[in-house]
């Protein structure tokens, strides 16, 4: 199911301006790779890089390769909406539709696909996604409420639930806990730490004990100044990276000296 992604000597661009420059880097499939580093070193650039939902500004674009499983997600043949079907995102705040209900919430990806449900198919993959995302049981009994009734962790996790639901290879997620509280943080934590069973997930976090809690594996960019690109500087397992990492930006980074 999950995927591998490959990206090689990635330069992604807003115009002129080089945000991030140079990235060269392997996600393996089943796991959690955490992207750190201060504000403004690219992170978010280049994990929308790789749904293809950067080029959706105008006037950005990706050069480079980024691959899933061997596949080029920028050859010119493939359609961007087809790998937004296979790399699905999460993103800083939870956006369900306020005025759908819990269930069509969840079917919301899917529909937009254009694709058509059974009734009972759907009931099964609403089920199938809400519990995947550890929400079933909050809401089984009010699925045919507003999606805006539900606290923010609840609302995350059904977010969660729609990414689930159009059966993706990979999950990115842009700072997901940035907007909750800690017990909903927590949820959300544990709930990542399920779906790496099936996924491959991308998670950009400027928690670092976060990043230390749930990931196998962080990446560490860095920038040299306003203006610059945003490069990555190291990445290897989160253990290392947190206790003996090889560069010195990035220690400085991890215990708090700057950023
Ligand atoms: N829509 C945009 N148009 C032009 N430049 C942009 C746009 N979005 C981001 N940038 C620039 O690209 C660079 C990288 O930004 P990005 O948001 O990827 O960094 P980041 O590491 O995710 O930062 P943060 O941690 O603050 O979210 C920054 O210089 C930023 O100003």
């Amino acid at each position: 199911m999950s995927k591998r992604i490959e990206a090689d000597d990635v330069d992604i661009y807003y115009g002129k301006f080089k945000a991030v420059e140079g990235v060269t880097m392997t996600i393996e499939p089943r796991s959690v790779t955490a992207f750190i580093g201060p504000s403004g070193c690219g992170k978010t650039t280049f994990l929308r890089s790789i749904n293809r939902m950067h080029e959706v500004i105008p006037g950005a674009y990706v050069d480079g390769k980024i691959t899933l499983d061997g596949d080029n997600i920028y050859d010119p043949g493939v359609d961007p909406v087809t790998v937004r079907g296979l790399v699905g995102m999460v993103f800083q705040r939870p956006n369900p539709f306020p005025t759908m209900s819990i269930r069509d919430n969840v079917l919301a990806g899917y529909k937009i696909n254009g694709r058509r449900l059974a009734k009972s198919d759907a009931d099964d993959l609403v089920e199938r996604s809400l519990r995947g995302a550890n929400l079933w049981e909050e809401v089984k009994d009010r699925l045919d409420r507003p999606g805006s009734g539900l606290s923010g962790g609840q609302q995350q996790r059904l977010c969660i639930a729609r990414t689930v639901a159009v059966n993706p290879k990979v999950i990115l997620m842009d700072e997901p806990c940035s907007a909750l509280d800690p017990i909903s943080t927590l949820a959300i934590e544990d709930l990542i730490r399920e779906l790496k069973e099936d996924y491959t997930i991308v998670i950009v976090t400027h928690n670092m004990q976060q990043a230390a809690r749930v990931s196998d594996v962080t990446a560490f960019f860095n920038i040299e100044g306003t203006g610059k690109p945003g490069k990555l500087i190291e990445m290897g397992p989160t253990e290392k990276i947190f206790s003996t990492p090889d560069v010195r930006a990035t220690e400085d980074y991890i215990t708090g000296r700057f950023g």
